[in-house]
């Protein structure tokens, strides 16, 4: 037993271990929430718990040596008793927070080589084809899979992604830099470009610069934690957003959503090229407003081409033929009263009509993108930089 006056305080241990940098975030461990207790027994044996950020950490070594170096030097400590644990997500969701929160350079998580999120963004030539209403619906469909969805609704004239998830009037908590997404009541994280202007109703003239600083603030100062797929709503055509998008996550992956229409078809397949251009994979192409389900006197059902018909099958096959890769036709999802409806009222149709025609091609079609794997396969390997083109 050590001498009075000898004994070490926790304190005193504590100020050690402060002294103990991460090996990889090279911060110390005691910022970082990797102490978990600190026990000192009549001896002045310390028993301690660190946890390390992964199972399996590489330089578990490293922290082992430190910390037994750093806490023997505490006058009156006779021995070190050191267990390695793991963070919780929950405890490395903190610590992502803290990170994020002290860092001066940003960074896009899902531009990352181990980020395991899933990019898919919705494109489309023109406006009002249904490019929110499909991206949302896709994003309530995966989550209701029990996937962890993020939006990011980046289109400037639309804006309408918040309105649709009946959370048009939310703005982010905002802690120091880092930006919480909102949450909508199915779980699913989103943020607008919208929300990002100091008043909801107030008139941006978005210009190439500004829109891509704000696209990456959306991607990097935003605490999206571990997302299982985050969809991207784009503004139609090929514009700045596309290019900035090519050049800030040349990993995503591009729907492209069209009407059955000649004319639609035809600028669909520029905003899909545009997409291969800057080296994106196309995944496939959903036709939108394919028909309308019409119930006939004698009961029997007709339907009605409103639109004409053949424009999604038209993209596929050109995109197809165009990148030598199938980009196929994912769906086709008809005209529905009740998908506007439910889009004006923040509950998209997968949700409030899940077995209405419409909302089970959508939940096809969102079945289709989250079974996708991740890999090879999947990328665009292009050899010209993106800031060429
Ligand atoms: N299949 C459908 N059946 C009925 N209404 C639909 C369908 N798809 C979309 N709509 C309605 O059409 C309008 C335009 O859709 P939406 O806002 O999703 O298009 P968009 O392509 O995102 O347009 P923008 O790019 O201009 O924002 C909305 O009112 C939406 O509710």
């Amino acid at each position: 037993m050590s001498t009075p006056g000898t004994q070490p305080t926790v304190e005193q241990v504590q100020a050690a271990l402060a002294t103990v940098n991460d090996p990889e975030i090279k911060r110390p461990i005691t910022e970082l929430g990797m102490v978990d207790t600190v026990e000192i027994d009549e001896a002045g044996v310390v028993h301690l718990t660190v946890l390390l950020t992964v199972a399996g950490c590489p330089l578990k070594d490293t922290i082992n040596r430190d910390v037994t170096a750093a806490v023997t030097k505490v006058e009156g400590v006779t021995g070190v008793e050191l267990q390695l644990g793991v963070m919780t997500a929950e405890q490395r969701a903190g610590l992502k927070e803290v990170l994020a929160g002290g860092k001066a350079e940003r960074e896009i998580p899902f531009a990352q080589p181990g980020s395991l999120t899933k990019v898919y963004a919705i494109a489309s030539g023109k406006g009002g084809v249904g490019k929110s209403s499909v991206t949302v619906n896709l994003a309530l469909s995966m989550a209701g899979q029990g996937l962890r969805v993020g939006i990011v609704d980046a289109d400037i004239y639309g804006h309408s992604v918040p309105a649709m998830l009946g959370v048009a009037d939310s703005r982010p908590t905002q802690v120091d830099d880092l930006i919480m997404p909102v949450p909508t009541a199915s779980g699913v994280s989103v943020i607008s470009i919208g929300m990002l202007k100091p008043r909801r109703d107030q008139v941006v003239a978005w210009r190439g610069p500004m829109l891509d600083r704000a696209l990456v603030q959306m991607l990097a100062d935003v605490f999206w934690g571990d997302l299982d797929v985050l969809l991207l709503d784009l503004p139609p055509g090929t514009g700045d957003v596309a290019i900035s998008l090519g050049q800030h996550l040349p990993g995503a992956e591009v729907v492209v959503v069209t009407t059955p229409q000649e004319a639609a078809a035809e600028v669909a397949e520029r905003a899909g090229t545009m997409a291969s251009m800057m080296h994106q994979r196309v995944v496939g192409v959903v036709e939108n407003m394919s028909y309308l389900l019409h119930t006939n006197p004698d009961g029997s059902e007709q339907r009605l081409e409103v639109f004409g018909s053949g424009g999604g099958e038209r993209v596929a096959s050109t995109l197809s033929a165009r990148f030598g890769y199938d980009v196929p036709l994912l769906g086709q999802v008809p005209l529905d009263p009740s998908l506007r409806e439910g889009g004006d009222a923040g509950k998209p149709i997968v949700e409030s009509d899940p077995t209405a025609p419409a909302a089970r091609v959508l939940h096809e079609v969102a079945n289709t993108l989250a079974g996708r794997g991740r890999g090879l396969a999947g990328m665009q390997l292009g050899l010209t930089p993106a800031n060429r083109l």
